[in-house]
């Protein structure tokens, strides 16, 4: 007999799943029709709501639902990861995150590091999508899990369009402020600071505050939109808040032993037509901080990588384009000794001199001392890890979503010659697409 609706199918799966398939982790799936993953996403009332894509042409896009399991330490994590690889079979997708400084309050609700194995995944390549109840056996009782998982399927309700972005009224305050950060800027470009200090990528939290904020999956439908070269984020782990963003940096991915990882420092802003957009790439390229900006990025993974690999290369100096903002990049491929494991690349590499600075104490402790909001998930790290491959993003180009206010972040390699002004102005072109959206452009 045909099945034609999805949930349906699933649990008539599950019905059917016989004693012997009740080990380990169990991925049921089916095909099933879907017009956007966040207008599922939307209408569905399981916690946590998460929804993925990385930047690759060609990814997977997913949304996920509830937690089959959580994990706050990559430890932990990985252990998981262990333990699934030696029982076989299909390996799960974990997704999540972790915050920029496990040292600091951080933000209530966003642990320093979450990483969910989820009930129910959603997922979309080219054009075909596929619904998976996922489950696990080892160390449960199955009848148990089953119910758990029914119940979940049991909760689920249609895709409906998402609601329209209404224009809205926003109050904006910036901290800090453009004077202190004309002091900071001044502290950081010391020379004296600047000999032990060379890089502090310091950021603002630009807080705008309103009757009542957007639907945040329909700001960030609109968001990915415009920005088809960076990663596309947001989740909820809870009803009135959530995290979303389109960060164009990657922290790493890994294929097997296989990892490419990349320096994305140095900006300007996009130019007015074709002729100056060249003009504004090519004087970034040959620009003395900006360069400066993004070695300091560079070097160090190298040397965080050394370690871990063999054949570790890296590329030439480019310029990635994004709608309001230009960077310089640099790609790195490395083959990873075959013990190197996520967890090992995950306390090794973030945060990057791209968020944090040169060297990563001095310039954290600079930070801890002066910045006075707190980064939270802004400037971590988010993604998708499994034993066959990982995929994580820097969390730049972000914005907290509550009930009363957007909170938005930007940040700004602080090195010799970085001048106050122009900085302040960089991180005004960073969050210009998102104010835009917001009808603050
Ligand atoms: C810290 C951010 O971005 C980082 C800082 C950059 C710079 O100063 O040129 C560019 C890209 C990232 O390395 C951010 O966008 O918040
Ligand atoms: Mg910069």
């Amino acid at each position: 007999m045909m099945q034609f609706n999805p949930i349906e199918a699933l649990k008539h799966q599950l019905d059917t799943l016989c004693d012997t398939a009740k080990t380990g982790f169990v991925r049921l799936n089916t095909p099933c029709q879907v017009d956007g993953l966040m207008g599922w996403l939307n209408r569905q009332s399981v916690y946590p709501r998460l929804y993925w894509h990385s930047r690759d042409a060609d990814a997977i896009e997913y949304a996920t639902l509830g937690a089959v399991n959580v994990f706050d330490s990559l430890a932990a994590l990985e252990a998981d990861l262990a333990v699934l690889a030696e029982i076989g079979g299909q390996q799960p997708n974990y997704f999540g995150g972790m915050a920029f400084d496990p040292g600091t309050p951080g933000w209530e609700h966003f642990p320093a590091c979450h990483f969910v194995l989820p009930r129910i995944e959603l997922q979309r390549h080219q054009g075909g999508a596929t619904l998976s109840l996922n489950l696990r056996f080892d160390g449960r009782c199955p009848t148990a899990e089953i119910a758990q998982a029914r119940a979940c399927l049991d909760a689920l309700v249609e895709e409906q369009p998402l609601p329209c972005l209404q224009p809205h009224v926003y109050q904006r305050e910036d901290r800090p402020r453009q004077q202190e950060w004309a002091a900071w800027v001044g502290k950081v470009t010391n020379p004296d600071h600047l000999m032990h200090t060379p890089k502090v990528v310091l950021s603002r939290e630009t807080c705008l505050t309103t009757s009542q904020t957007p639907n945040p999956w329909a700001l960030l439908s609109r968001w990915q939109a415009g920005a088809a070269d960076c990663f596309q984020f947001g989740v909820q782990f809870e009803p009135h808040e959530a995290f979303i963003g389109c960060p164009p940096e990657r922290l790493y991915k890994r294929e097997g032993q296989h990892l490419i990882t990349e320096a994305l420092a140095g900006t300007t802003r996009r130019g007015r037509d074709t002729p100056q957009d060249q003009m504004l790439a090519a004087e970034l390229l040959a620009d003395k901080k900006n360069t400066l900006e993004n070695q300091c990025v560079y070097q160090q993974l190298l040397t965080q990588i050394e370690p871990l690999a063999h054949q570790v290369h890296m590329g030439e100096a480019h310029i990635v384009k994004l709608r309001s903002v230009q960077h310089i990049r640099r790609l790195i491929h490395a083959e990873l000794h075959s013990n190197v494991t996520d967890q090992q690349l995950l306390s090794a590499l973030p945060p990057t001199p791209a968020v944090g600075g040169v060297s990563r104490e001095s310039a954290l402790a600079f930070i801890r001392q002066h910045e006075c909001h707190q980064r939270g998930w802004y400037s971590g790290v988010f993604g998708r890890i499994s034993h066959a491959s990982s995929d994580l993003a820097v969390t730049i180009r972000c914005a907290h979503i509550g009930q009363k206010a957007i909170r938005l972040y930007a940040g700004a390699g602080i090195v010799a010659g970085s001048q106050p002004d122009e900085e302040w102005r960089e991180l005004d072109t960073k969050i210009a697409d998102i104010m835009s959206l917001l009808g603050m452009g």
